[in-house]
């Protein structure tokens, strides 16, 4: 608790440095247990992490368990009561929160203020689901009757993507919370910043001390985290071959887990489609948070009609974009994450051109011209046309500001191209008829579907993949079974009829 003290310190601090100057963090150390790690800011380290190792790990969980015993006791009523406390306050310092979220991750801040929105109303969301959890009675022969009890898992874990720092944070904690059990939070090693301000307003919206830990580190960290004899679930979001590992680990302990990965997912606009919201819908699809997104449409099939109409349009806004300094008002793109990044996503880039795609704006590297920017991961965001389905921008998760734009001619062949992938985590659908709205997204290989829409987050509806994107959900009245349990009561009004 004492280094989460000195960290919020540094944070406001940093927060402070931002408001002065226009900047953003990057990390790209090598991370491993009981290393320091040391976010980057313009070239210099603005901070510093102590990785936790499995000693600090074991301290957490320590500490979880004992306030899990404090916190599983209570009614959802009194938890309902710290949730909404917790959200109010978020609510209340959201500008400060979005600030260290834009210097964290290198997103505007007119976005970062959006996921701070979709975070308090998480936990508005599940505070109101706390007091109304409960089991069922059921009548048996003879006046003898069972009942269930819907009880909590215990000490869960979260792993956290760097693109939505604080978000997933609050979309893992808050359901966790809420049926009565502990969190540990790792976030990513690139975004250690924000989620201890989630850790502060917790605390100080009454939580047991403990009950909400954070951690520090990454993969080693990680697994440490995951093996835990007394974790009992983990929830992970991040790639898929990270998925993969989180899986076997939790596969060796019988832990359940929930698992938030990657996509390609795909966008398809017919001809009968209102264009002017279909090309705002594209862009809402492929450029929010630098194209750093999980769920992004990246695949957008356009109808041959009006292929050429919707190109021109979608070119003409992207080229609209406003990059710079993401604490700007006016700013819609930051810097990518960190340079391994930028050099990987223009890497995609150039082996789409050498694929036959061509480059229609975009693709290259973005210099402001704010000196004190100019070190920055900017890239210009980038449409590309002529694709076909085998390339590797068309398969593979690019995680940047990259759309693909694909032509079809009929629904059918469109579907069979849209499901042809081994992600499902998302789909769109532009069209003006109802009917095929509906017919198409029930053949849609996905787990998050829009119609006439792409992107939003409404912290009521269930999000989560199917196929390799993963499985279990977040958000929605379904997550209360991914983080507690039933348990069944079997009471006898009668005498025994023994066997024996
Ligand atoms: N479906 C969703 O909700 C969602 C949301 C955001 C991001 N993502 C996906 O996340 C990916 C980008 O995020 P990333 O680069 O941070 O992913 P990543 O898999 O590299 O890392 C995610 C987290 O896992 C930790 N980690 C890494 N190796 C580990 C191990 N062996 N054991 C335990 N923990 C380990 C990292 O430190 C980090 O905290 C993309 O594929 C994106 O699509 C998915
Ligand atoms: N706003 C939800 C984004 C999750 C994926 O990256």
């Amino acid at each position: 608790r004492k280094l989460v003290k000195t960290l919020l310190l540094r944070t406001e601090e940093l927060a402070q440095m931002a408001l002065m100057s226009g900047i953003w963090i990057h990390s790209t150390l090598n991370v491993r247990p009981r290393w320091r790690f040391c976010p980057v800011l313009l070239g210099r380290v603005i901070a510093t992490f102590a990785c936790s190792g499995e000693k600090e790990v074991n301290l957490a969980v320590q500490d979880a368990k004992a306030a899990f015993k404090i916190w599983s006791q209570k009614s959802g009523m009194e938890r309902c009561r710290v949730l909404l406390e917790a959200a109010r306050i978020i609510r209340e310092r959201r500008d400060e929160i979005a600030t260290v979220e834009t210097i964290n991750n290198g997103k505007s801040i007119f976005e970062a203020r959006w996921d701070i929105d979709t975070s308090w109303q998480c936990l508005e969301y599940y505070a109101g689901l706390a007091g109304s959890m409960a089991g069922e009675h059921i009548q048996l022969p003879g006046g003898s009757f069972g009942y269930t009890r819907r009880e909590p898992l215990g000490v869960c874990v979260g792993i956290g993507a760097w693109n939505y720092p604080f978000q997933i944070a609050c979309w893992k904690s808050a359901p966790a919370l809420a049926c009565g059990n502990a969190m540990i939070f790792k976030p990513s090693p690139f975004t250690p910043v924000s989620v201890l301000l989630l850790a502060e307003i917790y605390t100080e919206a009454g939580v047991p001390p403990g009950l909400f830990n954070v951690v520090q580190g990454g993969a080693a960290t990680g697994q440490f985290l995951c093996l835990h004899r007394d974790v009992a679930k983990v929830s992970f979001t991040g790639s898929v071959p990270t998925g993969s590992k989180i899986m076997e680990m939790a596969a060796k302990g019988i832990k359940p887990i929930t698992l938030e990965l990657g996509g390609k997912s795909p966008l398809i606009i017919f001809s009968d489609c209102d264009l002017e919201n279909a090309v705002k819908g594209a862009l809402m699809a492929n450029f929010l948070t630098q194209g750093e997104v999980c769920c992004n449409g990246t695949r957008v099939f356009v109808q041959k009609e009006i292929l050429e109409k919707f190109t021109k349009e979608v070119v003409k806004l992207t080229q609209g974009i406003k990059i710079g300094d993401p604490l700007l008002e006016g700013t819609r793109m930051g810097p990518l994450i960190n340079r391994p990044h930028l050099e990987r996503v223009l890497g995609f880039i150039k082996l789409a051109k050498e694929q036959g795609a061509k480059v229609l704006c975009g693709g290259d590297v973005y210099v402001p011209e704010d000196p004190k920017l100019k070190d920055g991961y900017y890239m210009r965001p980038c449409v590309l046309t002529d694709c076909r389905d085998d390339m590797t921008c068309v398969r593979e998760e690019i995680f940047g500001p990259v759309m693909s734009i694909l032509s079809f001619d009929t629904e059918a062949e469109v579907l069979e191209r849209a499901n042809n992938t081994t992600f499902g985590l998302a789909a769109g659908v532009f069209t003006r008829d109802i009917q095929r709205a509906h017919r198409v997204v029930a053949g849609l290989q996905a787990g998050m579907c829009f119609i006439n829409n792409y992107n939003v987050s409404p912290v009521e509806l269930p999000f989560g993949g199917y196929k390799k994107s993963g499985f279990g959900r977040e958000n929605g009245r379904v997550t209360i079974e991914y983080y507690s349990q039933l348990k069944t009561v079997c009471v006898e009004m009668g005498d025994v009829e023994s066997a024996f």
